[in-house]
């Protein structure tokens, strides 16, 4: 029996290797389907690609274990992921064949390739006959002439069927009665190992609906990627504050110095300014927010009303969207400051679970305080470019992931080309399974320790109440807070930016609406209407 092989590891096709054998997941096209075999348990079909056959002849296709699969687990998730829903209740029920023909059918269609064969459109769709009891596991699989010479292992018995409908209707027949076991919680399991590696306290995942995981596709990082055409600023640009000192100690940080230059852009505190300052302020906001305000108290953006434990953002900030800074690695004060809270990172425990009719969700399994910080949204920052070359590529409508970081976009005269968006589908923090309300329970906000840094800050979350642990973690992703203008004036007029922009994912206007199941009684019935 012939054998070929990609590396030492890979075994593409033939008799079973003696040593375990690891699939790759650049020599596979995609998964096809699954089978219970008799003897070696559930396997699924793999296709492989073209290029990593070595041998034209050699078969497209072949069967093989969750343990070989193992380094490629988010392909067998894609198929899974694309298989109608085995509903165990309609299975057992009694179906007319008409109606589960039709389903193998379209299943067919969906799955069959035409790089299979040259002559797809010309090749019949129907199984040859005698493939329904064929078994090709371990067995050599060979394309001839638009179809596969599938030679059994055991008892080398040849048996023709046609390439074109791989998988054959009888193996996706077969698949809809096997459940999928093994792969879904190796899954899991590949699942609950990242999110033991994620930073900061636990995050636990839940499934109490089926036995599906959120994408292995998906990474989590600690930091923002960034990507081609995003340029950071020049590191120049971090200018830290020069006036405050490390042992200011407890209650004479940046935030009473009135000289950190950290805070220069901060809401200006009418209630402490001097008759100078309030005559100077008055003509600034005459003037539209436009003039210095240096020298001028500033609202400080945190505080601790429930001791030291639990840093929250003050009831000014939480209401009015003005921008939050924070002070950087080269401050005076090196970070005894009550202003680093974002940047010390998620304190929350949390956990992803399985909505009934929302995809995965997040909970809070702690409760929060009104403006306890939650964490940020994270993922790879992208230029619009490449947001909306993304969007074209995707093939059909899908969950939206994208959040613009439009914030400083009318007051620094940035063109919506110019802007950066952050795309949180494949790589990204917790915050990127928080689901849409209408009537949610966080907000996002603007946060930056480089305050001349327009293009690229933080987005992060804060809880807007009170919450309670188990509750669901929500934000509005059409974010169209005013902002309190008469407050939130500063040196440069930032303030006058247009809120958090258009929020969380996609603002495009082609696509078409989707159906709100926040189940608030102020639902407005659609996302991002
Ligand atoms: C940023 S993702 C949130 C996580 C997502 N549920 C998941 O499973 O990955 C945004 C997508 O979640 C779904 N979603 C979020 N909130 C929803 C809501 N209130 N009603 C319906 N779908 C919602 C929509 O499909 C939306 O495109």
């Amino acid at each position: 029996m012939s054998q070929s092989y990609f590396s030492p590891e890979v075994v593409l096709l033939g008799s079973r290797p003696k040593t375990q054998v690891y699939i790759r997941s650049r020599h596979v096209e995609r998964v096809l389907c699954r089978r219970l075999d008799e003897q070696r348990g559930e396997e699924y079909l793999v296709l492989w690609r073209k290029r990593s056959i070595p041998d034209p002849a050699s078969a497209p296709a072949s069967w093989h274990s969750v343990n070989e699969l193992s380094r490629c687990l988010h392909l067998v998730q894609d198929y899974l992921n694309s298989c109608p829903k085995p509903s165990r209740k309609r299975i057992n029920e009694n179906r007319s064949p008409e109606v589960s023909d039709r389903r193998v059918a379209a299943k067919v269609r969906e799955t069959s390739s035409p790089a299979l064969s040259p002559a797809a459109s010309a090749s019949p769709s129907e199984p040859q006959p005698g493939s329904r009891d064929i078994k090709i596991f371990n067995g050599v699989l060979r394309e001839i002439g638009g179809y596969i010479v599938a030679e059994n292992s055991s008892n080398n018995d040849v048996v023709l069927f046609d390439a074109t409908t791989l998988p054959t209707p009888d193996m996706v027949e077969r698949a809809t009665r096997t459940e999928a076991t093994i792969a879904a919680s190796r899954i899991r399991y590949e699942f609950t190992q990242r999110l033991r590696n994620i930073s900061g306290p636990p995050i636990q995942l839940l499934n109490t609906f089926d036995e599906s995981s959120p994408p292995l596709r998906f990474q989590f990082i600690d930091k923002c990627v960034i990507r081609d055409g995003v340029q950071r600023a020049d590191p120049a640009t971090l200018l830290g504050c020069t006036k405050c000192r490390p042992d200011m100690g407890q209650n004479i940080g940046c935030e009473y110095t009135l000289k950190c230059e950290c805070l220069e852009y901060a809401a200006v505190d009418t209630a402490r300014l001097s008759e100078e300052q309030r005559e100077r302020y008055s003509l600034i906001q005459a003037n539209g927010g436009e003039g210095d305000t240096s020298g001028m108290p500033k609202r400080f953006p945190y505080h601790s009303p429930f001791g030291n434990r639990a840093e929250c953002l003050v009831p000014f900030y939480l209401e009015s969207r003005h921008p939050i800074y924070e002070c950087n690695v080269n401050c005076g004060c090196k970070g005894n400051c009550k202003t680093i809270v974002v940047q010390k990172g998620r304190q929350v425990r949390l956990q992803i679970f399985k909505t009934r009719d929302r995809g995965w969700g997040l909970k809070t399994l702690q409760d929060l305080k009104e403006g306890q910080f939650i964490d940020t949204y994270r993922g790879e920052i992208i230029t619009d470019a490449e947001a909306t070359r993304r969007e074209e590529a995707a093939t059909s409508r899908k969950d939206s992931y994208f959040y613009s970081l439009d914030k400083f976009a009318d007051s620094q005269g940035l063109q919506p080309e110019d802007l950066y968006v952050i795309d949180g589908e494949y790589m990204g923090g917790p915050t990127r399974f928080m689901n849409h309300s209408c009537e949610p329970n966080c907000r996002q906000y603007t946060v930056s320790w480089n305050k001349n840094d327009f293009m690229i800050y933080e987005i992060a979350f804060f809880a807007i109440r009170p919450i309670r642990a188990g509750e669901e973690l929500t934000f509005d992703y059409l974010d169209k807070d005013d902002i309190d203008e008469s407050q939130s004036t500063s040196k440069s007029g930032q303030e006058k930016s247009s809120g958090d922009g258009g929020g969380a994912a996609s603002t495009d206007a082609s696509l078409k609406p989707v159906e709100c199941r926040c189940g608030s009684k102020k639902c407005r019935k659609y996302l991002w209407i």
